[in-house]
């Protein structure tokens, strides 16, 4: 067997496509505001995107670049300051964040109605609850995907390896609520292999490259795989997944692609949240296109 990759690149197209259309249909340009704080250069790379993502999909988005020697004070006062304009409907901080600053702090000042990157404690604590919100970006987009192939989870048996507040224990919530039943595996997850072989539908997010193999996937199961690792091998550089894919295909039924699998949708689902957040700050509904 084959599997069928599941294309995120396109997939993220269409929900951009979708998402400038929405946004032109508010009262007021729905603004989105990007904190960089240093010179990590995939960083600067993903800030770079995620500013011409939102121009092309009607949102007027603007990055505040601080130095990497800025102070725990200068980047909550910038933050603040952010929480206080009017025209800015979503805030994000570009994590990692350099060494020394302390990112809970940072990010308990983004107000839940601009957190439009889902990962301050209301918007955790409304994901927990099933009350309304803005939910994190990778995993939203992972869920896009598994839905785009498999619309009903009832029953299904899901394991996410990798515990992470970004991508593991938000995709777990939502397959969750989206009535799978589901694992949570991890480093101390003893015989690894034999609880993703149980997994119909796997999501790998662990950050270590080719760590699941051909061996641990049940034969047709749908593979998410989050990890977005750079390595160099027989003297080339190359980016790879937490799957090794090669093998993985062989045995899945469906299998997203790194890069051009759950990464494009990281981009597109904010771009969603920023004119989802809009809308709300607004006092419009939401546009059903985006729900
Ligand atoms: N505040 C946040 N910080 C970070 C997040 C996040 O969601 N919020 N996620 C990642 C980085 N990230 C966005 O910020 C991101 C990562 C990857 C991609 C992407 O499109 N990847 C491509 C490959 C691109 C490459 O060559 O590196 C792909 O997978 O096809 C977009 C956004 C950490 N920080």
């Amino acid at each position: 067997m084959t599997a069928e990759l599941i294309d995120g690149k396109a997939a993220a197209a269409s929900l951009r496509h979708a998402v400038g259309e929405a946004a032109l249909t508010l009262p007021r340009k729905p603004g989105l505001a990007v904190v960089l704080v240093g010179d990590d250069p995939a960083s600067q790379v993903y800030v770079g995107s995620k500013e011409k993502a939102a121009g092309k999909a009607n949102i007027v988005g603007s990055v505040r670049r601080m130095p990497g020697s800025s102070t725990q004070e200068e980047v909550l006062s910038v933050v603040r300051e952010l929480a206080a304009d009017d025209h800015v409907d979503g805030i994000l901080v570009q994590l990692p964040l350099p060494e020394g600053l302390d990112a809970d702090e940072i990010l308990s000042a983004i107000p839940a109605e601009k957190d439009v990157d889902g990962l301050t404690a209301p918007s955790a604590g409304a994901l927990v609850l099933g009350q309304e919100g803005l939910t994190p970006c990778t995993p939203q987009g992972s869920m896009r995907l598994i839905k785009a192939v498999e619309s009903d989870l009832s029953g299904k048996k899901a394991v996410v390896v990798g515990r992470s507040i970004l991508v593991g224990k938000p995709l777990a919530l939502m397959l969750l609520d989206a009535n799978a039943t589901v694992t949570i595996a991890h480093s101390r997850t003893k015989d690894l292999g034999a609880v993703c072989r149980e997994a119909d539908i796997l999501c790998v997010a662990v950050g270590r490259p080719e760590m699941v193999t051909a061996d641990m996937i049940k034969p047709g199961a749908i593979v998410i795989d989050v990890g977005i690792n750079r390595i160099e091998r027989d003297g080339t550089r190359k980016l790879v997944g937490d799957v090794e894919f090669d093998g993985a295909r062989e045995v899945a039924g469906h299998i997203t692609p790194v890069p051009g699998g759950v990464g494009p949708m990281t981009i597109a689902c904010l771009l969603r949240n920023t004119v989802v957040a809009s809308a709300r700050r607004q006092g419009v509904p939401v546009p059903e296109a985006l729900l």
